[in-house]
């Protein structure tokens, strides 16, 4: 019978379980002193790498290795982050509270020369990450994202897990804002060489690379074909902690860098917005205006603080609070009509819902997740093609709105009466005062009418 599975390079299937080979038993390793081999088990479904002698020395889960390598043609270290067991007791298999991860590397020494360990090195990687191959990305750091220590960080804590797991890269750190957009337009340097794309920053730097695609002739091949990822080293990282909930990871650069060297690529909603003033744009990750945009933009100034600024500007903003009138409309979830919105000067669809009046708060996300620690829609998933917007309007009292505010980190302002959660695919906001700001992933495009629509599964994720 014919397979259409890839082939490792002498034959062996790369579909788990058929890819283990009984050669590898006859190889002997010395750990401690005494000797071992190297086993293969998917007993139960969960795929494990038994280390045993005597008797079973250690089991390494597949799930938990990003990659492994031969040095010295005799010694093989698996890569290997398992989460953290709780300090007291057994961990709860049931319990949905995500544990951190942390390096518990294996290292073998084989008793003698053996030609399987270079195949075997290549087999652990494969079930590891699904490729024995090198892969190689485009790094695109911004130094100045957060508390500007994100180029630290890419040194300190994604480098050394990116060549465990045998990812090469080329690095581009930014120099001004707009950069990381001129380097993914089509004049801006080749892509084909690329498997993954990362930005390394906040969710301004990958929002700025969108738009860089957005602009490319070649934009829906490129977000087929490409596949990409985001480590959280700016102050909102909303897509970060989004991909890590659904992960069942704890937020963290090693979390998130661990996702990207899983190689699980998934797909993920996008949104278009067209603006009044003619221009469009790619979005992520969230749209607000009212209160929420002008904590998140006016804040700027104090972003020595880090994420700390946004609770310190919400505080200010509610004591000094201000209410933004305008219409609202959107086509509903439910509705079987296409949601493509008429033109931005044309009137909404007769079946599309509105409501006019004065609003506190406007804020839609696509994520679960709208920055670290404000899982501000529960409800969501990463590619539900839908939009999830939350909307107070002007009579809910300051104590209302500091109530949802403080719910925000667990989820809880969703129960909330006074918040209305309105789920759909495409809407328009027609601001009518002038006193706020519209941003879009955490940047300030131009104020005005604006509409939007969902592009479904446009994008592709590491996570
Ligand atoms: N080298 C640079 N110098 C100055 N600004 C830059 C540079 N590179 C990118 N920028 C700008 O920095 C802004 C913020 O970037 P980023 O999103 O990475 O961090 P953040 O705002 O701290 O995080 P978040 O968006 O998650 O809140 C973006 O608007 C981007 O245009």
């Amino acid at each position: 019978m014919m397979t259409t599975e890839p082939l490792l390079s002498d034959g062996i299937k790369m579909s788990h379980g058929d890819i283990w080979r009984p050669e590898f038993s006859t190889i002997t390793f010395d750990t401690d002193g005494s000797e071992v081999t190297l086993g293969y088990s998917d007993d139960g479904g969960e795929q494990k790498l038994v280390v045993s002698g005597d008797k079973v020395v250690s089991e390494v889960y597949i799930s938990d290795v990003i990659g492994a390598e031969l040095k010295e043609g005799m010694e093989i270290t698996i890569y290997n982050y398992p989460k953290v067991e709780p300090r007291c007791g057994r961990s709860d298999p049931t319990s949905a509270v995500p544990r951190p991860r942390r390096a518990a590397h294996v290292r073998l020494m084989a008793r003698s020369d053996n030609p399987f360990l270079p195949l075997l090195v290549d087999c652990i990687r494969t079930l590891a990450t699904g490729t024995a191959a090198t892969r190689k990305f485009l790094v695109v750091v911004n130094p100045c994202s957060g508390k500007r220590k994100a180029l630290m960080q890419c040194d300190q804590e994604v480098r050394p897990l990116f060549a465990q797991s045998n990812i090469d890269f080329d690095l581009l750190v930014t120099t001004h804002a707009g950069h990381a957009t001129e380097r993914m337009k089509e004049d801006g340097g080749d892509l084909s060489e690329y498997d993954g794309v990362i930005a390394v920053g906040g969710d301004g730097l990958l929002y700025e690379m969108m738009q860089g695609v957005q602009a490319r002739g070649d934009c829906n091949d490129l977000l087929r074909r490409m596949t990409f990822g985001i480590i959280p080293a700016g102050s909102g990282n909303g897509l970060a902690a989004s991909i890590v909930h659904s992960a069942g990871e704890v937020d963290s650069i090693l979390a998130n860098t661990f996702v990207i060297c899983k190689n699980g690529s998934k797909p993920s909603d996008l949104s278009l917005y067209e603006t009044a003033a003619g221009n469009k744009y790619l979005s992520f990750l969230s749209c607000s205006w009212g209160i929420v945009a002008d904590v998140d933009l006016e804040s700027e100034v104090l972003r020595v603080l880090g994420p700390l600024r946004f609770d310190v500007y919400a505080v200010w903003r509610m004591l000094s609070l201000k209410r933004y009138s305008g219409t609202f409309s959107y086509h509903p979830a439910e509705l079987d009509s296409a949601p493509q919105p008429p033109l931005l000067d044309m009137p909404v669809p007769s079946d599309w819902l509105s409501i006019s009046g004065e609003f506190l708060c406007f804020w839609t996300t696509q994520t679960t997740h709208a920055a670290q620690k404000m899982y501000t829609s529960p409800g969501s998933s990463m590619n539900d093609g839908l939009f999830h917007i939350m909307i107070l309007t002007a009579e809910c009292s300051r104590l209302q709105l500091l109530q949802s505010f403080l719910a925000f980190e667990n989820g809880g302002h969703v129960k909330h009466k006074h918040v209305k959660i309105i789920k759909c695919k495409a809407y328009r906001l027609e601001p009518e005062s002038d006193n706020s700001h519209v941003d879009l992933d955490g940047e300030e495009i131009e104020y005005g009418a604006f509409q939007a629509s969902v592009q479904q599964s446009a994008m592709k994720l590491y996570y």
